[in-house]
């Protein structure tokens, strides 16, 4: 085929001259108006430039990205026609973005990588797989990212905080191998606690940017000399660098990971030919891996699609299957495909692709595979759900268009709204990551972006349990002054922090909120409770009860009457009263803990507002963030 491709090189160049005036529009994969491509997952190709000897070989290059059209590939094979002149065969790829052979990595990573950095540093895990042929640049891309990494974490302005941790092995089938500690073989076990473990593997803190580069090094010289003495075992294994960050002041939670990965690649054809049986094992090894990695990347996207649109646990819809466990690879990658694991995740991928026409084929193969990894999922837009109470719902627009009425005190315009991220990833970014997005970028003090990522979560959660307040026609509901042009001054902003609702709290009342409660002195109700905290986790309206039933304090429940007033309720059916579970303060200083066997029935009157808490898993107690 080789020789095909030489002898008409020059017939290929007069037909891609043609070919420029006439070809029609190649087909693009469609999508339809109301998807979108995952958030989370953005996928690139980074097209390397025809090596010196690719040129001097006189091989064309036949991989063209489209200038107007940016993230569409096409590719022009020459086509050997058994009836006459070759003829042109074109393809066309589509991903998120395209890196041209002009592009150098600093370029990739200002675009996509400095994010996922950041992401990491703040508690998310941020992953980025370089994935392609042999000899396609993949090493090469990871190898320049890692420096820069290494540069921007430990040359920025809060490295006295942080520390960081890093682990470089290399994956061939099962087995695994510490590059930083000689090749030694390591296991990839799974603790008592469910966590993978790289048992044998050793973690370096790394204190400065030497440090981490003097690692890098040695990883990489590792993975040079593996090939006289594991038979070319760098493009048949995967390499994985897992950057740990830490910051001690912000506890345990604040860990973030962030993995650069060297994915094995596919071989061309020509290398594949001369294979004996182990070497078509490996291959069929890696392939394997590769297509468990694809779909646990699509599965995770939808998942955390479905969650993102708040349909996780009410649709019938079947869930994806994440089947991280298929592979070593994705084993070792449990942090990021687990899906009971809740934590933030974003991927990159950067399809390599080599642009010589005599490796057309597997340059198909793997925008072929690239374009596999992008996942269309449910445009969050207005249109597809109409519930304007949901903020997942919310076009990117919409968003924009909220917090400039909430920054409009902060004379902020829309120029000062800098989120790429769709709320959905924005809501789910790690609370670190959210406030430190905000006050630097549009001005808001941390007390305002605590509200204002509050006040998303009380949205959304409100319009998932359909609460009294929420109505299309209604959708003013909470914030529907502001977003229907009113702007608030700073005096409005000011009123809401203090009282984030706009709608009276008996309007608003719905299970699982958090009150706070004004005892009344002639109340005998709760007199058993020790100290109460003046505030209460709404369980159920009292007209749900059925018959009477003896609360916390040992008072005997009846649903016309009211315990904690002691009054005649409104009404015959017990409106305006909740079943409720105390909060009684904490052993540690300002947290609260719920106990739900101290219920208490507490009528609406002495409710004063809502409180907003955060839930701490560590501690297990409640923190009033509002
Ligand atoms: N963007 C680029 N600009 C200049 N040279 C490049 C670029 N990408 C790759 N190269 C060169 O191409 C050659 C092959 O690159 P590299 O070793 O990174 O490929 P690879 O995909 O990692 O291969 P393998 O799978 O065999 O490890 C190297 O000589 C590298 O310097």
């Amino acid at each position: 085929m080789e020789k095909f491709y030489l002898e008409n090189a020059d017939v290929y160049r007069a037909l891609l001259k043609s070919l420029n005036k006439t070809s029609p529009e190649p087909r693009t994969p469609q999508q339809l108006a109301t998807e979108t491509t995952s958030p989370d997952v953005v996928v690139c190709a980074r097209i390397r430039p025809l090596l010196d000897e690719d040129v001097a070989a006189g091989f064309p290059c036949a991989v063209f990205p489209r200038v107007a059209r940016p993230g569409i590939i096409d590719i022009h094979d020459l086509y050997n026609h058994p009836r006459g002149r070759p003829i042109l065969k074109s393809s066309t790829y589509q991903v998120d973005r395209t890196f041209t052979s002009q592009a150098d990595t600093g370029e990739i990573y200002d675009s996509l990588v400095a994010d996922l950095v950041a992401f990491a540093s703040n508690g998310g895990v941020g992953t980025l797989f370089a994935y392609g042929q042999t000899g396609s640049g993949k090493t090469f891309t990871i190898s320049q990212l890692e420096q820069l990494v290494a540069m921007s974490l430990m040359e920025g302005n809060d490295t006295s905080q942080r520390q960081v941790h890093m682990t470089i092995i290399d994956l061939a089938g099962n087995s695994a191998h510490d590059l930083l500690n000689s090749r030694e073989p390591i296991s990839i076990l799974e603790d008592s606690f469910g966590a993978t473990q790289l048992a044998g593997a050793v973690e370096h803190q790394v204190r400065c940017r030497d440090d981490m580069m003097e690692l890098i090094e040695r990883a990489a010289s590792f993975r040079r000399t593996a090939p006289t003495l594991k038979n070319d075992s760098s493009s048949r294994s995967h390499g994985i660098c897992r950057i740990r960050i830490t910051n001690p002041a912000a506890g345990p939670d604040s860990a973030g990971l962030l993995y650069l990965i060297d994915l094995a690649g596919s071989e061309a054809a020509r290398d594949v030919a001369t294979h004996g049986a182990d070497r078509m094992r490996e291959t069929r090894e890696i392939n394997m891996s590769l297509s468990v990695l694809k779909d646990c990347i699509r599965n995770k996207a939808e998942l955390d699609a479905l969650a993102s649109a708040g349909r996780g646990r009410k649709s019938k819809q079947r869930k994806p299957r994440v089947p991280f466990r298929q592979s070593a690879l994705t084993k070792v990658l449990k942090h990021v495909f687990e899906p009971s694991v809740d934590r933030a995740c974003k991927m990159v991928v950067v399809a390599c692709i080599n642009p010589s026409i005599a490796d057309v084929s597997p340059s198909k193969n793997t925008l072929r595979y690239a374009e596999m990894l992008r996942v269309t999922v449910p445009a969050t837009s207005a249109k597809v759900n109409q519930n304007h109470m949901d903020p997942m719902a919310w076009t990117d627009e919409q968003l924009k268009e909220w917090v400039i009425d909430k920054s409009d005190a902060c004379s902020v315009g829309s120029a000062g709204v800098p989120w790429a991220e769709s709320l959905a990833q924005l809501a789910r970014l790690p609370k670190a990551e959210f406030e430190n997005k905000c006050p630097g970028m549009i001005g808001f003090s941390s007390e305002q972006v605590n509200f204002i990522r509050s006040k998303l979560w009380q949205m959304q959660l409100d319009s998932q349990h359909g609460s009294p307040g929420t109505s299309l026609d209604d959708p003013a509901g909470l914030d529907g002054a502001n977003l229907r042009g009113q702007r608030p001054t700073s005096r409005m902003l000011t009123r809401e922090l203090n009282d984030p609702t706009t709608v009276p709290l008996r309007k608003r009342l719905r299970p699982g909120m958090i009150v706070s409660w004004n005892r009344s002195p002639s109340s005998d109700a709760g007199a058993s409770i020790s100290d109460g905290s003046g505030m209460a986790l709404i369980l159920c309206p009292v007209q749900n009860l059925d018959g009477t039933f003896i609360d916390g304090a040992a008072n005997v429940v009846n649903p016309t009457r009211s315990v904690e007033t002691g009054t005649q309720a409104r009404n015959s059916h017990g409106q305006g009263r909740y079943l409720c579970g105390q909060l009684t303060p904490g052993q540690v200083p300002e947290s609260y803990e719920l106990s739900l066997w101290h219920q208490i029935v507490i009528d609406v009157d002495v409710m004063e507002k809502e409180v907003i808490m955060e839930y701490d898993a560590q501690t297990r107690y409640y923190y009033v963030s509002l």
